[in-house]
């Protein structure tokens, strides 16, 4: 949660707001972990490792924590799936559906997707960062005075309901939260 806190001031600027515009929704945040294991298939290209989807936390950060380089992970970009491989050390960081409603979709959550390889095992950790339970799931104030409001604005508990009880499909969920003005 540090790492994230400490991000969250850098965010603000970057948006032109004041730098604790973030702070106090991350007052008591939730952090939650997820590891994933990825056995061997060899009918890998027939499988699905992790269906495509976008966390719909603030941010992950995911640690691929077994030591082998394998094509495990991948990105949507511009509607082609793109592989990130793991760089020694470092975590890979996903922006989630939360960061993108609360910029009011200036900060693009990532879809992504988990793919299972022929030959080698492969495990991740994934800690899940959010507000606390507290905070209202919507675009900031300060943004949506001077543009259109993209995203609904939902308690947090009714947010994680709606987002628990969807499945997993790639981009459906933040589809959910669009206001139904907006294309
Ligand atoms: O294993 C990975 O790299 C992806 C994990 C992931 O996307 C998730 O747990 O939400
Ligand atoms: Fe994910």
């Amino acid at each position: 949660m540090n790492i994230v806190k400490r991000l969250l001031p850098i965010i603000a600027k970057n948006l032109g707001l004041q730098p604790d515009a973030l702070t106090d929704k991350f007052t008591d945040g939730i952090q939650s972990i997820k590891m994933n294991c990825y056995p061997p298939c060899a009918q890998a290209t027939n499988v699905v490792g992790l269906s495509p989807h976008s966390d719909a936390g603030f941010m992950t950060l995911v640690l691929q924590v077994n030591q082998v380089q394998v094509h495990g992970r991948q990105i949507r970009r511009n509607g082609t799936w793109v592989f990130v491989m793991p760089l020694d050390g470092a975590f890979v960081v996903n922006l989630g559906d939360t960061l993108r409603i609360f910029t009011n979709g200036k900060y693009k959550s990532i879809e992504h997707r988990g793919i299972v390889d022929t030959a080698k095992e492969r495990m991740s950790v994934a800690a899940f960062h959010g507000p606390n339970m507290h905070a209202k799931i919507g675009p900031l104030e300060e943004i949506v005075v001077n543009e259109v409001q993209a995203y609904k604005r939902v308690d947090h508990e009714n947010f994680r309901r709606l987002f628990f009880s969807a499945k997993l499909i790639g981009k459906s969920f933040i589809e959910q939260m669009k206001l139904k003005s907006i294309s």
